[in-house]
């Protein structure tokens, strides 16, 4: 039997949880976590808001890209879980990346989920930072993107009113399902 490391990416908004349930999900299964904001921070030396001042969302996205690239390099096949950070969708390549080389799953919430509780940590994420109310702002997200999640997604989770536990088991639950249809796929 082949053995089948988990390589499982997290995507949706901000505030849908990917970062703590990441971090959850890989503590589970003992594979590396790897938080693509987090690995970005650590390369460029500075925060996420001092990158957007400096670089603007074009050079986020495009220090966003080149991560994902060296982590999908590094950890696809070898076992890991990504947190990815909501935008990532937003590059088309990375969403081809994303779907080839990871069990993706989309951590799904509705709008009001996301509002309470990125009302408290706005400051830390730049692109809600426009001066109209966030419930606008989230909802706007939302409908640009949603295609983007649905196209890259294997799996979905729907969050609301789950805690973080909860939602890891459902994620290392799909994460099971695609490995049990593969080993069918490929009569083992
Ligand atoms: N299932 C959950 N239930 C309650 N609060 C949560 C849950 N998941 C995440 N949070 C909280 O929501 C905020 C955003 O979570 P985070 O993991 O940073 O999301 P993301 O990485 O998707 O932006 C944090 O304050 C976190 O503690
Ligand atoms: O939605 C986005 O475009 C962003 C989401 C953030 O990550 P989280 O989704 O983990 O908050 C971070 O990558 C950056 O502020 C941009
Ligand atoms: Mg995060």
């Amino acid at each position: 039997m082949r053995v089948r490391r988990p390589c499982i990416a997290l995507v949706g908004l901000m505030g849908a949880g990917k970062t703590s349930v990441g971090r959850e999900v890989a503590e589970r299964l003992a594979v590396p976590f790897i938080d693509l904001d987090e690995e970005i921070v650590r390369r460029q030396g500075c925060s996420i808001p001092d990158i957007f001042a400096a670089s603007g969302e074009t050079g986020f996205r495009r220090m966003e890209h080149d991560v994902l690239q060296d982590v999908t390099m590094a950890r696809a096949g070898q076992g890991g879980v990504l947190a990815t950070g909501g935008g990532v969708v937003v590059t088309p390549e990375n969403r081809t990346l994303l779907r080839a080389s990871w069990h993706v799953v989309w951590l799904r919430a509705r709008v009001e989920t996301l509002v309470e509780r990125l009302a408290r940590d706005e400051a830390e994420r730049p692109l809600l930072q426009t001066g109209h109310p966030l419930a606008m702002r989230v909802r706007e997200l939302a409908r640009i993107r949603t295609p983007w999640y649905r196209e890259v997604a294997h799996a979905v989770v729907d969050v609301d009113g789950l805690s973080v536990a909860a939602v890891a088991e459902q994620v290392i639950q799909s994460w099971c399902g695609a490995v049990s249809s593969q080993r069918v796929r490929e009569g083992e």
